[in-house]
């Protein structure tokens, strides 16, 4: 079947300037996001997950510049392809947010007004971004947090944020989302603050969105685990690079890259019992200096000589799988596989 792109980000470079310093921070990038699918971008702290998806909606921070590259947006009004690094207005940027994307970051108090209903907060975005009367506006809010499971949707309309616990506030931050149509939800570790079965049942929600609203989403996360029940594929960053990207069973069931193996072998499922949970050695590049070859090739014990010279272009593992990792050359040397990777292959954790 054919899918139909939503977004095409190609060679993407993003630069911080501090203290007279360079940080790179994202380094040619490209990615594609299709409609009604969910991708997950998972890494480590640090390794350019929100820095890449806030520039998809000019949200970088002020000492931050797109310094190469293209993000082209295909669901603008008309079907009008837009190339969002040639957004320099913030007016027109507004025609962007929320109503062809949206973001939903962790702590969903940063996104609500404490002094405001939480009716009047939804309302707001339907009056906004739908062209209906107040009417019609109630019963819109009253269908969305039905939507996002609030329980007693007449009664939740005239409470204020404080009012709800950390899980129901942070579906109506996503009932606010949805009520301003988009086609993009960026969700930004949207279950971070809260306890693991709250942290299920809003996975769970947004998979029921974005089939009922036809949306794509991209989820962020640093936790592989969470994504295996909800992604349909898996981009994995590291140093501002995307590393490893496929459908979550190409990414679970045959990583390639050193770094996903390393990602895996740090899940809690893949702790023997009573031994210590594996963690990652060592500490990912700076991204001060320019890298040069593989930037995991310091933490990865099977590195190649040429991992600490030449940048390892993509090889393509399947027409949906792909990574950069030299142990993909034809002429590489045969590495033995983590004892959890082995396993994994054998359908021994999922
Ligand atoms: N305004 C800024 N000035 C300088 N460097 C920045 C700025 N914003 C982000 N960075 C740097 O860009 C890199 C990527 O940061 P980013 O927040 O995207 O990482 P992340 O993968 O989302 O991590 P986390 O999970 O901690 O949010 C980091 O090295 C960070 O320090």
């Amino acid at each position: 079947m054919e899918r139909e792109m939503m977004l095409e980000v190609r060679d993407l470079d993003i630069r911080f300037e501090l203290r007279g310093k360079v940080l790179h921070a994202v380094r040619e990038v490209s990615m594609e996001l299709y409609r009604g699918e969910v991708l997950a971008v998972v890494g480590e702290s640090g390794s350019g997950k929100s820095v890449f998806t806030k520039s998809f909606m000019g949200l970088l921070d002020k000492n931050g510049y797109v310094s190469g590259g293209s993000i082209c947006y295909y669901g603008g009004e008309e079907e009008r392809i837009m190339e969002l690094t040639a957004i320099r207005k913030e007016k027109d940027w507004r025609r962007i947010r929320g109503r062809e994307i949206a973001m939903i970051m962790q702590d969903p108090m940063t996104s609500l007004n404490p002094l405001k209903t939480i009716g009047s907060q939804i309302m707001e975005a339907v009056l906004l971004h739908q062209n209906v009367g107040r009417m019609e506006a109630i019963k819109r809010t009253i269908q969305y947090l039905k939507d996002v499971g609030i329980q007693e949707p007449e009664k939740r309309f005239e409470q204020y944020p404080h009012e709800f616990s950390g899980g129901m506030r942070q579906r109506v931050v996503i009932a606010i989302a949805i009520a301003c149509n988009p086609k993009i939800l960026i969700c930004d570790e949207p279950t971070t603050a809260l306890d693991v079965t709250i942290q299920a049942q809003i996975l769970n929600l947004l998979k029921e969105l974005r089939q009922k609203y036809q949306l794509s989403v991209i989820l962020i996360t640093h936790d592989l685990g969470v994504v295996a029940n909800i992604a349909d594929r898996v981009a994995v960053m590291y140093a501002g690079d995307i590393v490893e990207i496929g459908t979550s069973e190409e990414i679970f069931y045959d990583p390639r890259h050193p770094y996903t193996w390393a990602l895996l072998s740090s899940l809690p499922q893949a702790g023997q019992k009573g031994s210590e949970l594996f963690s990652i050695p060592g500490t990912p590049k700076s991204l001060y200096a320019e890298i040069e070859g593989d930037a995991f090739a310091p933490r990865n014990p099977r590195a190649l000589n040429i991992d600490f010279i030449r940048r390892p272009p993509y090889f393509d593992v399947s027409p949906t799988h792909k990574a950069k990792t030299w142990l993909l050359d034809p002429r590489a040397p045969k590495v033995s596989l983590p004892p959890i990777v082995e396993k994994i292959r054998k359908g021994g954790l999922f």
